[in-house]
């Protein structure tokens, strides 16, 4: 069976939530993926068609004033082509997002990012992690140390730069890749026995 196609379709406007796509482009070459990383604002009719022929796509931005940037929203809307074509029906959804507070309202951005997937008809996949960094027993270099379900959140000092996304969260990224990943090719392996 061919290897499941991730796009990981993203917005960074200072190059830290660059750094948390590349980890989950990471972790889903490393479960055995072909990937497309693709910059939502400079984004051409060539990306376009090749999320139409993704198995899964992860949508990923940095939270901005409690929601996705501006850049993202522009490209959310601009999938509305998508939408009337039923497009991305029934493909794999997920999502990080990274902002400079531990909260930050992050889960908004998730869950905008839901919300868009659902428009389409995706399957959302959820981190699939317990909450790390919550008990005596935790630290900070937990995976989920942020306490995320429904996606990847990373935390970046407002005042450091991309090399400063925090190491657990570079995991937790590359975590949501694999795990996007096997549940792509596990819908992939089910489709092909529905139809034999
Ligand atoms: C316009 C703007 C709005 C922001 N709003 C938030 C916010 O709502 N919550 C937060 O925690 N950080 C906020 N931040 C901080 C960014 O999320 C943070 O610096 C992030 O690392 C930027 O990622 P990027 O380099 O990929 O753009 C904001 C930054 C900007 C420029």
């Amino acid at each position: 069976m061919s290897s499941p196609v991730v796009a990981i379709a993203y917005h960074s406007g200072f190059g830290h939530t660059a750094v948390v796509a590349e980890a989950v482009r990471a972790g889903a070459e490393d479960a055995g993926a072909d990937t497309h990383l693709i910059k939502v604002d400079e984004i051409t009719e060539a990306e376009w068609e090749l999320l139409d022929a993704a198995d899964a796509i992860v949508f990923g931005s940095p939270t901005y004033m409690g929601t996705a940037s501006g850049a993202f929203h522009v490209f959310a809307e601009a999938s509305s082509k998508r939408w009337f074509t039923r497009a991305w029906q029934d493909k794999i959804a997920a999502g990080f997002t990274n902002s400079a507070s531990k909260s930050g309202d992050k889960l908004h951005t998730l869950q905008y990012f839901q919300t868009l997937a659902a428009q389409q008809g995706m399957h959302w996949v959820s981190l699939g992690l317990l909450p790390g960094w919550n008990s005596t027993e935790g630290s900070e270099n937990d995976l989920n140390r942020l306490g995320f379900f429904s996606g990847a959140a990373a935390q970046t000092n407002s005042d450091e730069g991309p090399e400063a996304v925090h190491k657990a969260d570079v995991a937790t990224a590359e975590h949501l890749g694999r795990r996007v990943t096997e549940t792509a090719r596990i819908v992939l392996a089910g489709r092909a026995a529905v139809a034999a």
